[in-house]
């Protein structure tokens, strides 16, 4: 009998033994916060630290705690400073910075937008785009770097389910601008974290603010060209997230500013995530050859009996399982922060008004008391068999409670798809090169990207 193989252990940073300066601190917040994290922090139930720089902060790791904030008493929390401080000046009113009375109307707006039917009918134009996509790879004999890769294919499937190609401006332009945007904003500045006031130039922000309205317009030009055309062809309109969107116009709805907002915050919020999530789960596959056997194996079954990519979810649970393992260990959103109305108290826990409270996926995935084998790449755990074992607050790629992701199910559905198609076609190998360090920047990204092998799979016919 083959022996079983060791679990692969992915690269992350070892938990610090001793605190840094305040120097040194902003420093690693500045750079990758990913490795600011000390040993307490994946041992121990919280850690409350009363006079942390920006005021008081506690690390939120214990199930109960994260449900009493996002679900229980999350009334008494909103939006963290510094989180709004980086992603309001972009998103303004869309759904993942709004506050209050707005965001309770966008959301009851929006969430016919992300019924199954309409995720359902997304299905056919991710399969479209995957495969119109997989085609660069067929006679590739170089090495290709996967984490650059996945982000455009994201980004191909978002703008086919947003505008269904029908851009206002040069095509290409829009794409770029995306990047720009997030790269040029998307930061931690330091004077944030010293809470300086908001008349202090951010510089790491200067740079962005031309290409946000550059961006900004474009948004709006698109917007307007569908509604006329909506108002002209509604047959003839294609049925994607702008057209949903235009049709939640109105008083009780969404205000033309706001559908804006959120055609922003989709792209910032449901392209890059998905696609680093896709790619570590590639990387993780490739050095884990035993586990991408038995997801090729469900794959090429699947596939060789199920046509309809609609139903491939619920078809492929070993995949799925390998894409929320991978999730774990790199959770593409890797903190959930919030900051509390009033002072309250939680078993003994006493936490200020004002205090920030880190719900940390990166720390809660990896904590030594809520999983065995916490650092190891073991997609078992999330089979049907082993999934009632995790807590539902111990694992929260998508967050939790009434800020819950809206586009969860759509990124899943998107996930099984992309890798449905590209492992059925193609095998997927680290080569020397391959060397990600995970940095968090908006999302948990591989520094130095995913460098690999690409090749054609042999067919069992051929
Ligand atoms: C693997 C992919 C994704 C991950 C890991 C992810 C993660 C998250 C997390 C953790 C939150 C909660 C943030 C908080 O509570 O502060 C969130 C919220 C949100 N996500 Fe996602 N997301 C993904 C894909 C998407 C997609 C595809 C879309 C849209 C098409 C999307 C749109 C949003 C929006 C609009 C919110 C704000 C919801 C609200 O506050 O009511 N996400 N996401």
């Amino acid at each position: 009998m083959d022996a079983v193989p060791a679990p692969f252990v992915p690269p992350a940073p070892k938990p610090r033994t001793k605190p840094p300066s305040l120097l040194q601190m902003l420093r690693i917040v500045y750079r990758n916060p990913l490795e600011l994290w000390g040993e307490p922090s994946y041992n121990e139930k919280w850690i409350s630290i009363s006079t942390g720089v920006g005021g008081p902060l506690v690390i939120a790791n214990d199930p109960g705690l994260i449900r009493h904030v996002l679900v229980d008493n999350a009334k008494n929390y909103k939006m963290a400073r510094v989180r709004q401080k980086i992603l309001r000046p972009i998103l303004r009113d869309g759904l993942l910075t709004a506050e209050g009375d707005v965001w309770k109307r966008s959301r009851k707006a929006m969430a016919p937008v992300f019924t199954p039917r309409h995720i359902n009918g997304f299905a056919a134009p991710m399969l479209r785009r995957t495969e119109a996509f997989a085609e660069r790879y067929e006679g590739e004999t170089d090495t290709v770097d996967v984490a650059r890769d996945m982000t455009m294919l994201t980004y191909d499937i978002l703008a086919e389910t947003l505008f269904s190609g029908e851009i206002a401006g040069e095509p290409g332009s829009f794409a770029k601008q995306v990047d720009h945007l997030f790269e040029t904003m998307g930061r931690v500045d330091p004077l944030d974290l010293l809470g300086a006031p908001d008349w202090l130039p951010r510089f790491t922000r200067i740079r962005g603010a031309r290409t946000m309205a550059f961006f900004r317009r474009l948004v709006a030009d698109t917007a307007r060209m569908r509604k006329e055309k909506l108002e002209r062809d509604p047959e003839g309109t294609p049925n994607d997230f702008l057209t949903l969107l235009l049709k939640a116009e109105g008083p009780q709805g969404l205000s033309r500013e706001e559908i804006a907002d959120n055609i922003i915050t989709f792209i910032g919020a449901g392209h890059e995530t998905t696609a680093r999530a896709l790619g570590w789960t590639l990387y993780c596959l490739a050095e884990a050859p035993w586990e991408r056997d038995r997801v090729e194996a469900e794959i090429d079954a699947v596939l060789a009996r199920e046509p309809d990519p609609v139903k491939w979810l619920d078809a492929m649970p070993v995949t799925r399982a390998a894409f929320e393992e991978a999730m774990r260990l790199y959770p593409p959103a890797a903190s959930i922060s919030r900051e509390a109305i009033e002072d309250e108290t939680y078993e003994d826990l006493h936490i200020r008004k004002g205090a920030q409270i880190q719900v940390m996926p990166w720390t809660v995935h990896r904590h030594r008391k809520l999983w065995d084998n916490p650092e190891a790449f073991m997609p078992e755990r999330f089979l049907p068999e082993n999934r009632d074992r995790i807590d539902r607050f111990q694992y929260l790629p998508f967050g939790a409670g009434p800020r819950i992701c809206i586009g969860a199910s759509f990124a899943m559905q998107e996930a099984v798809i992309a890798l449905g198609v590209l492992l059925s076609r193609f095998r997927f190998d680290t080569v020397a090169e391959t060397k990600p360090w995970p940095v968090q920047k908006l999302t948990t990204q591989p520094e130095g990207g995913l460098p690999m092998r690409v090749t054609p799979r042999a067919r069992k016919s051929d």
